[in-house]
């Protein structure tokens, strides 16, 4: 499980373990892994070209001893200092020692072009708002250079505890990240900023709470979470998820959601809508109704809205289910809010960007940039789990708070027409096996990111590719959970 704290938890961890430490420990801890970080990004550090971008807090104290550590192994090492009065005074005279030296800012942006490495130490955990003007030139010179930019802590610019990004920020090629991820660091658009991240251990574990902000499930908690059938049974106490999908204008997402279904783990799938010939034709094994989800049987949990059109009656009709229910696509503009709310079994809703913007009641640029408020709003509204899609699909519990789940499986290559109408499927046959909304939405995100993988392999694919890759994706999460040797 990677966990993700905010600002407030990391500084009171921070005051707790340094009140047993000697001072300075651990920002030496810090300058050590980053030291560590750009040595092997560098490759050969003697001779190399070092250029830190130093601010007037601790994050430029990080910077200023790693670039000491740097110098001390024979990198040419020189520090631009942003506030010149305000600089780290003990990393700026560890720095010296060194035999690293410090440049005038106006000199920033001509280092930048020539180096090979660029420490991005303007701000960290206390940067608040943008990058300020004076960082901004720099910002984009190291866009510019050839260098590799390291971003100490987090990318400067970006918003530790949102992901968002209001104006310039720095690129990095590596983030080097101390005690603890932080949301900013697994939430576009600032994920996008920070490239990969390097998490280094100061010891900080111990002194965090137990509920983060933020969790990403991996394959093992994951492959602990999925539907496995015993000797004993049979395809209803499998469960049964019924999908009530599609139009005469939208039969696909009904053949696609019901697609989703049968890879998800519940032992049967009921189909009620217009499109069930369609949905026969390819998959005979569904079971196929036209009298409406009241009287179509019974059904362990209910997927509504994919490609519905206007039909409002049978959203409704579903709502009224004493089971799980996951609403997607149509049925999120379709479904009533006082009824949602009003709801006793659990509820998933599962809107991309422009659907929860329609909700919320603000433009879609908005809970792209702010997506994390956005899925607790949500939640908080509905009184119903919220599954967010789109890069770095997020998961809310029913209410907003609490811990936030971030998919880390994603690909840009699940951007194409109908893969929702096939989360939505598979994250239904979750919940009707007898997962949580927040387990079968996270679940069912990290197979359909998975799946989205293995068929794409770095080529367009349609949502019937994805739905078709879903086994692979099962199989490799229960393979890496079982580890080397494991038979599944
Ligand atoms: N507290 C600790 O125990 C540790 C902290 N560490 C480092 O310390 C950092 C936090 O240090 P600080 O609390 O000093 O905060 P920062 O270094 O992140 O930034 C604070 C300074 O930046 C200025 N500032 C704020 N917003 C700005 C903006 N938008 N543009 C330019 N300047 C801005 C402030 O005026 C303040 O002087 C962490 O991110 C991490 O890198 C590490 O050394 C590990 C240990
Ligand atoms: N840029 C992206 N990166 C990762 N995943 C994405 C991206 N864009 C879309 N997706 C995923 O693709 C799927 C698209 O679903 P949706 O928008 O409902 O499309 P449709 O309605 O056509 O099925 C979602 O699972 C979403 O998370
Ligand atoms: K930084």
């Amino acid at each position: 499980m990677r966990t993700a704290y905010g600002v407030e938890t990391v500084r009171a961890a921070e005051r707790a373990l340094m009140a047993r430490l000697p001072e300075g420990t651990l920002m030496q801890r810090a300058a050590a892994g980053l030291a560590t970080a750009c040595a092997q990004l560098l490759g050969r550090v003697y001779g190399s070209r070092v250029v830190l971008l130093v601010g007037s807090g601790d994050n430029g104290g990080d910077a200023l001893h790693a670039g000491a550590r740097l110098a001390r192994r024979g990198a040419g090492v020189t520090a631009v200092l942003l506030s010149p009065g305000r600089a780290h005074p003990g990393g700026l005279a560890a720095l010296r020692r060194a035999g690293g030296t410090v440049a005038d800012p106006g000199a920033g942006e001509r280092l930048i072009e020539r180096a090979d490495l660029v420490v991005d130490g303007i701000v960290g955990i206390g940067g608040k708002g943008g990058l300020r003007a004076e960082a901004v030139p720099l910002a984009r010179a190291a866009a510019r250079s050839r260098a590799a930019v390291v971003a100490v802590d987090l990318p400067s610019g970006v918003d530790a505890d949102t992901g968002e990004v209001r104006g310039a920020a720095l690129r990095a090629d590596l983030t080097v990240t101390f005690g603890t991820h932080k949301p900013g660091l697994l939430i576009d658009p600032a994920r996008e900023y920070a490239g990969p991240v390097r998490l280094v251990d100061i010891g900080l574990g111990a002194e965090l709470p137990a509920d983060p902000e933020l969790e990403a499930l991996q394959h093992a908690e994951v492959a602990a979470l999925l539907p496995e059938p015993a000797a004993e049974s049979d395809k209803y106490r499998r469960g049964v998820v019924g999908i009530a999908a599609g139009s005469a204008r939208y039969p696909g997402a009904a053949v696609l959601a019901v697609a989703g279904a049968l890879r998800g783990g519940a032992g049967a799938v009921r189909y009620v809508g217009p499109a069930g010939d369609a949905v026969i034709a390819r998959f005979p094994e569904t079971l196929v109704s036209d009298r409406g989800p009241k009287r179509a049987g019974r059904v362990q949990a209910w997927v509504v809205g994919p490609g519905a059109g206007d039909d409002a009656g049978t959203v409704a009709e579903v709502l009224a289910a004493e089971v799980p229910v996951l609403v997607d696509a149509d049925g999120l503009r379709l479904a009533d809010a006082g009824a949602v709310r009003a709801r006793t079994a659990p509820t998933l809703m599962t809107p991309h960007a422009g659907e929860a913007a329609a909700l919320l009641g603000v433009s879609r640029e908005e809970v792209e940039g702010a997506r994390l408020a956005a899925v607790r709003e949500l939640a908080g509204r509905y009184g119903a789990a919220v599954l967010l899609k789109g890069s770095s699909t997020l998961v809310a519990p029913a209410g907003g708070a609490g811990t936030v789940r971030v998919n880390p499986t994603g690909t840009p290559w699940l951007a194409t027409a109908g893969s929702g109408d096939v989360l939505s499927g598979l994250a239904g046959s979750l919940l009707a096996a007898g997962l949580s909304a927040v387990d079968a939405g996270s679940a069912g995100a990290y197979l359909h990111g998975l799946a989205g993988r293995f068929a794409a392999q770095g080529a367009p694919v349609g949502a019937r590719d994805v739905a078709e890759a879903v086994p692979r994706a099962w199989r490799d999460v229960r393979a890496g959970a079982l580890g080397p040797g494991g038979t599944g």
